[in-house]
């Protein structure tokens, strides 16, 4: 199944007809920039391009109310004059002769990207759109936005197909107050947002987009708005609240569907936004929802008025869509102050819905929460304008090469090489310097040819990945210990070269390099590790071990993710000890998420007795969407407490494990 590309140049047939410096900038050019920045890069061609619809009567009735259709109708029929008139019953949205007809090609796109993915034709899409939605209200336009597209397609999933949970992510950087108001009461959408608020002196200047508007009687903690009250924010800052709020909610929730509000104007050079995250970091935010849902994500196009920045940021995200592997997370370091206030801010204001964030640290008596700077509205917006835009300028995001074998696999004898793989043997013998080095250092028994025939292939394959020719691996050897050693020694060679090495289950693990750093060991077991703990070794010892599914997955998503992105290796070294206990889902949700690092280049190493194991692991390689865990229930308090220990004391040294800001004195 492939990736849906929903875009109909109809879409750009509306413009503002009057002055009004708050719409200038919503331009039919927006949307003819990502479209053509789609074919230019050779993407839209991968896609398949499913043709929009309108949307019926029926499909808008789901959100909106008949008074206000009725309304919008007399639109495509009213002269300037009117329009204008029309127009100023609404907050920051014009109307156009042609834009019930585009509102209605919008929220049709969605519809058919959600018909194109529930009935299983395609795994994911994206719809490039115009107007966008998520502002519009029951009775209202708002913020360029006529019907609500995301909150109709959420409607239609429940509806039509029977979707029992849908997760609306909404990384544009205004409040979708609309999505809100559609869903406060309503447990079966969980809605987050991130947005600039600035203490409420930002547009919408709403006091129900603060972090303490958690939903209402059924749906209390299924609203979930973080509230970015300073501009600037940067790729750190955005990967905090997805490793530390949406990501533990979001698997505990296990949608069925995920709806994205993808707009742009969260990202760098954006007049509105004012942030500093870079295009890439789309690739990652939609990376890390692809195993949710067991893949089926929707991105549905909302803001975005930088036009370079918003054309890059949509190539982003349909890249990843598309499977390929993601840029490596470029220096991270670490979320600013008043990132960490909103994030504790959210987190002790859902702790107590959320059993993954059950542990969050309480609110302090805080004067951050609840100061609410309450301006002339007018007046705060004219400063915005005023003030001269200064060009920012960013790097190009890096190119993402797909390597010509997406996953090759090292196997002894008699184990079928699973589809879509390349098995690789070194059939001619291995270079005798190589094979001499082998034998004094890793080979127990001189003479083990097999051995020796493995770790060469296995040389050979890591190879192969740093030269990017291939992009994953999975090898099958009999002393896991011995094999480790030897990808770490021959990967360490190469300076630039850091590797993860991600262990679950118990049993040795060398901690070669780790005292500088070349190497990051991040063991999964449930023994205490005697082992002298340093800022690159690091044993997570859970009670059942990598059993519990829950306690396991807080601990990948709260503690190894951000390690991992902080780190940046070069090569991940995944390493399934023997009876890990580890079932095949969480095994493919981890194969999954660690690929969001160095690149894609995982090489998976398992004892030869889990020939079972070949076929799940093979498929995640190849970037199959991980089947969903269901609902989660709350891992063991022995399993919190051993992660949030082990959290407070690398805090100092990981600054992407923080969750709190420190205190002031
Ligand atoms: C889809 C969207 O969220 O991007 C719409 C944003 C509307 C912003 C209205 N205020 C503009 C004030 C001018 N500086
Ligand atoms: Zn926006």
């Amino acid at each position: 199944m492939g990736t849906a590309l929903i875009y109909d140049e109809e879409m750009t047939n509306y413009k503002l007809l009057w002055v009004d410096p708050a719409c200038k900038i919503e331009v039919p050019e927006r949307l003819t920039v990502s479209y053509e920045a789609l074919v230019e890069s050779g993407l839209a061609d991968r896609c398949m391009s499913i043709p929009v619809r309108e949307a019926t009567d029926a499909d808008i009735l789901l959100v909106h109310s008949e008074d206000y259709l009725d309304a919008v109708k007399t639109t495509p029929y009213k002269t300037l004059e009117e329009l204008k008139e029309f127009t100023l019953q609404f907050g920051d949205v014009y109307f156009h002769p042609n834009i019930y007809h585009c509102a209605k090609l919008a929220a049709g796109a969605a519809l058919q990207l959600v018909d194109s993915v529930l009935t299983g034709k395609m795994r994911n899409g994206m719809a490039l759109v115009r107007p966008p939605g998520h502002h519009s209200m029951c009775s209202a336009a708002s913020g360029f936005c006529v019907f609500n597209n995301v909150a109709i397609a959420a409607k239609y999933a429940k509806q039509k197909y029977g979707v029992k949970r849908v997760l609306i992510v909404d990384w544009d950087i205004h409040h979708g107050q609309g999505v809100q108001y559609c869903f406060e009461d309503d447990p079966s959408v969980l809605y987050f947002s991130w947005h600039r608020y600035e203490h409420q002196k930002y547009w919408p200047h709403l006091r129900e987009s603060d972090f303490d508007i958690v939903g209402k009687e059924k749906g209390a903690g299924f609203n979930i708005n973080v509230p970015w009250n300073k501009v600037g924010m940067q790729n750190s800052d955005y990967l905090s609240v997805f490793f530390h709020i949406l990501l533990p909610v979001a698997y505990e929730f296990s949608p069925d569907l995920v709806l994205v509000c993808a707009g742009f104007d969260s990202g760098i050079g954006d007049p509105e936004g004012k942030m500093c995250a870079t295009p890439d970091i789309f690739a990652h935010l939609t990376h890390l929802l692809m195993n949710l849902a067991g893949g089926k994500v929707c991105a549905v196009l909302e803001g975005g008025y930088n036009l370079t920045s918003l054309a890059q940021s949509v190539c982003q995200t349909v890249q990843t869509l598309l499977g390929d592997p993601v840029p490596r997370p470029s220096n991270l370091d670490g979320p600013c102050k008043s990132a960490l206030e909103s994030l504790h801010c959210v987190r002790s204001a859902h702790r107590r819905y959320w059993s993954s964030i059950r542990h969050a640290a309480d609110l302090p008596s805080c004067e951050i929460s609840t100061k609410h700077i309450k301006l002339a509205e007018d007046k705060l917006d004219k400063e915005e304008e005023e003030k001269s835009a200064e060009e920012e300028v960013w790097p190009q995001p890096p190119k993402r090469v797909p390597s010509a074998i997406r996953t090759a696999v090292v196997l002894p004898e008699g184990v079928a090489c699973p589809d879509r793989c390349k098995c690789l043997m070194s059939a001619e013998d291995p270079d005798p310097l190589i094979a001499n080095k082998f034998r004094e250092n890793f080979l127990k028994d001189a003479d083990d040819s097999d051995a020796l025939t493995t770790l060469s292939s296995l040389i050979a394959l890591a190879e192969r990945m740093e030269k990017n020719e291939i992009c994953s691996g999975l090898a099958l050897v009999r002393d896991i210990s011995m094999a480790i050693m030897c990808v770490i020694q021959h990967t360490a060679a190469a300076l630039s070269n850091r590797v993860l090495v991600v262990c679950v289950g118990d049993g040795k693990v060398p901690s070669h390099g780790t005292d500088d750093g070349k190497t990051l060991v991040v063991q999964f077991s449930s023994k205490k590790s005697e082992e002298q703990k340093c800022k690159y070794y690091i044993p997570v010892c859970l009670k059942k071990g990598c059993q519990d599914a829950s306690g396991f997955m807080q601990a990948v998503l709260g503690l190894l993710l951000p390690l991992g992105y902080e780190y940046d290796p070069s090569l991940v070294l995944l390493v399934k000890m023997p009876d890990s206990g580890l079932c095949d889902t969480v095994w493919k949700q981890l194969i999954g998420l660690l690929q969001g690092l160095a690149q894609g280049h995982t090489l998976v190493l398992m004892q030869d007795v889990e020939r079972a194991c070949v076929g799940p692991t093979a498929s995640s390689l190849l970037g199959d969407a991980a089947p969903s865990l269901g609902q989660l229930h709350a891992p063991l308090p022995e399993d919190v407490e051993a992660v949030e220990s082990l959290r407070h004391r690398l805090k100092a040294d990981w600054k992407l494990l923080q969750t709190t800001a420190p205190e002031t004195r």
